[in-house]
């Protein structure tokens, strides 16, 4: 690493898609082309760098995002390579990785093209604004089409698209790919592993083809570049090098996304791709500031990417093994050494950072200086955990908090021998450092552990983990799913605390209205879970007892309804606070607030409530039948029955609970051709039947 990086020449970058789409083996190519790594991995030997968790290689799927340094040669590049998954069921993952990245490569299937999970990750980047590359894979693959996939690009993705690529030849005879830009055609020696590229002439018979779609580039890109729509219409003949800053301010903007196309495990397109990212997307100095609070005034604050600014940056990802933990951190602005005390803006506590690291492929790189911009790893944190702000002491600063879904399912789990109980303890207590979807509790009641999170994959891997790395034997009980329980309409009451005790006389009262929030979130949003609203004007209280009170009122309002789940999708509106000088204390509100919650969800009623699941199946139309068939017998409403290429899609709303071990039921309705994803939609009533047992 040179001493002084220049952070006009780095990418922040994360590849993500759907599941199974080719992210890992993309990501092992670029290592390779780029002389990361001497030997190529291939994730269906489980030898990749990247999954170098050995669960993840078992399961071929990138669980856990790593974050990696590596030289892009011929442009003279660094690249902070974030790998994130693709399961739903790890989407804070994805969420974490988006936050940081200043652009993305998003990877489709030749094959399956736009799906569920693309459209969903499509949207979050939409949402933190991520300009990004597509590039249309297993281009090798029978029934694969480039632009099929990329129509559905902009009709389900609704992007305005630059193909900057067309393929040469279709499925098993797809062997390069065309340059719009260049009219030149690139082919990989395959004998070589695709480290060979060269650059020949356009085969004849496409060069009409490729004309046109150079026309279409062209008038696309004129479309957001005016000098560049002159030279154009004028005849000029427009340099690469002006196409490219076309094609790079474009994309900068977010007003067009270009589209290379490829096949990685075939060796093909992955050295253009690289370059694309090279010329098109930001370095950490072409994104907007950063916006955060102060956290005294609440004013608004921005940090630029410089060094002369304050050291900020975002703390979005622990991992931990069995010998330390690792904090990774995006620097917004100022520098970073080792042995600096740092703040903890959202906890305002003090931390230690006592080294820097740069992850290469499979090993850490020490770091004696960390710039704005940069995405370092760090050692040394103790009470910090994802998704905390760390600035400067002088002048800190809060970055926007990411928030995260519920929980929506459960299992309890036991250490086989008791003498594991508090390493397990212990091991829980660093996984939900690491994971916010993660949660554990042990009931002090029954000593029984529940661990809680995103679906039955999210805690079978956990599982995994606790055994595998930790070496802790773990029973396990059956997945169950997370009710929660809401507020059925609104009620008003009133909690009085009115006691004679020794210490002298005690006096609270409280009165509130409890009622229910929407339940279908916003696109892009996350249900709101509790909302406080103060009408209370009691100006006669001091305002430490009114905190007291609407701490108490939050607590009460989380905490388990009347059939002992946690409550949530509710609003509670404090209508007004009886005090008496000298008798009102802490403990009588506290009693007040809880009497007057308790009275109210009962006047109010609740609802015992299920997390619902949008579920999108997609098939060979042989098979449709039966899996609606078992769909319409399990409480299951389809919501749409849909083409894409040579599959049928279903797309249906499921009670969770109705979904356990679906893998096993689709493969079998299907001869396992069917694939399918899941994620949490929202949350409803469960019937009444059901209800009725639950309490
Ligand atoms: N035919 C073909 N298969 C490919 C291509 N790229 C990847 N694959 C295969 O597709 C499967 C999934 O590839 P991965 O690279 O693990 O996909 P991923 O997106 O990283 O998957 P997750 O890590 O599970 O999110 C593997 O069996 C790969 O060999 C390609 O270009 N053509």
């Amino acid at each position: 690493m040179p001493p002084a990086m220049d952070i006009n020449k780095l990418r922040n970058i994360g590849i993500i898609a759907h599941i199974d789409a080719g992210k890992t083996t993309t990501t092992e190519r670029v290592l390779f082309y780029a002389g990361e790594s001497h030997k190529m991995g291939e994730v269906d030997d489980g030898t990749t760098i990247t999954d170098f968790d050995p669960q993840e290689q078992e399961k071929g799927i990138t669980i856990r995002a790593a974050a990696i340094t590596f030289q892009w040669k011929p442009k003279e590049m660094w690249i902070n390579l974030i790998d994130t998954p693709g399961h739903v069921d790890f989407t804070a993952e994805v969420e974490r990785s988006l936050r940081v990245l200043d652009g993305g490569v998003v990877i489709f299937s030749g094959m399956e093209g736009v799906e569920a999970q693309s459209e969903t990750v499509w949207h979050q980047a939409d949402h933190y604004r991520v300009p990004r590359i597509c590039f249309i894979n297993k281009l090798d693959r029978i029934g694969a089409d480039f632009f099929r996939v990329h129509d559905e690009v902009v009709e389900r993705l609704g992007a305005k698209t630059i193909p900057l690529q067309l393929p040469i030849g279709k499925e098993k005879d797809f062997i390069g790919v065309i340059d719009l830009i260049t009219r030149q055609a690139y082919y990989f020696e395959p004998g070589e592993l695709g480290k060979k590229m060269t650059k020949e002439p356009i085969p004849e018979e496409m060069v009409d083809e490729a004309e046109l779609w150079r026309e279409k580039m062209l008038e696309t890109i004129a479309e957001a570049d005016d000098e560049l729509a002159e030279l154009y219409l004028e005849g000029e003949e427009l340099s690469e090098e002006r196409i490219r800053a076309g094609v790079r301010t474009a994309t900068i903007e977010h007003r067009m996304t270009p589209v290379l196309c490829g096949s990685s495990l075939k060796f093909i397109g992955v050295q253009p791709l690289l370059d694309a990212i090279a010329d098109y997307l930001p370095s950490p100095l072409e994104v907007p500031p950063v916006e955060g609070d102060d956290p005294k005034t609440e004013k608004k604050l921005l940090r630029h990417p410089k060094d002369e600014e304050p050291f900020c940056a975002l703390l979005f990802k622990i991992q931990a093994d069995q010998h330390d933990e690792l904090g990774f951190l995006r620097i917004y602005s100022g520098t970073l050494k080792p042995s600096t005390r740092v703040l903890n803006a959202t906890r305002n506590r003090k931390e230690n950072i006592t080294r820097l690291w740069r992850i290469r492929a499979d090993e850490r790189q020490k770091v004696d200086l960390a710039h704005a911009g940069d995405i370092v790893g760090v050692v040394g944190l103790k009470d910090s955990i994802t998704g905390d702000t760390l600035t400067d002491q002088r002048s800190p600063v809060i970055l926007e908090h990411i928030v995260f879904p519920d929980t929506v399912i459960s299992m309890s789990i036991e250490p086989e021998s008791s003498g594991d109980r508090q390493k397990l303890e212990h091991i829980l207590a660093l996984m939900e450092k690491e994971d916010p979807t993660f949660r554990a509790r042990t009931s002090e009641e029954t000593g029984e552990t529940l661990i809680s999170g995103m679906g039955e994959l999210h805690l079978e891997v956990v599982v995994e983990r606790i055994r595998r790395d930790f070496k802790v034997n773990l029973r396990t009980g059956k997945p169950r799913v997370s009710y929660r329980e809401t507020v059925r309409g609104t009620a008003r009451a009133k909690g009085t605390c009115d006691r004679q005790t020794a210490a002298g006389a005690m006096f609270g009262e409280v009165e509130v209205e409890l009622s229910p929030l929407p339940r279908v979130a916003k696109e892009d949003e996350t249900l709101e879970t509790f909302r406080f609203v103060d009408q209370s004007r009691s100006e006669n209280v001091p305002p430490e007892l009114l905190a007291v009170v609407a701490e108490e009122l939050k607590e009460e309002c989380l905490s388990g309804g009347l059939a002992g789940y946690p409550l949530t999708g509710i609003q509670a509106t404090l209508l007004s606070v009886g005090y008496r000088e000298g008798e009102s204390n802490e403990q009588a509100y506290r009693f007040a607030t809880a009497a007057a919650v308790r009275q109210a969800l009962s006047d109010a009623g609740v609802d015992i409530l299920e997390p619902i699941m949008k579920v999108e199946v997609s098939t060979p139309e042989d098979y449709v039948g039966d899996i609606t068939a078992d769909f319409a017998s399990r409480r299951v409403m389809i919501h749409e029955l849909g083409q894409r290429g040579p599959l049928r899609i279903v797309v249906a709303h499921a009670p969770l609970r109705e979904m356990f071990g679906y893998s096993t039921t689709l493969r079998s309705h299907s001869q396992g051709r069917a694939t399918y994803s899941m994620e949490p939609l929202t949350y409803e009533p469960v019937p009444d039947e059901l209800a009725k047992q639950m309490y």
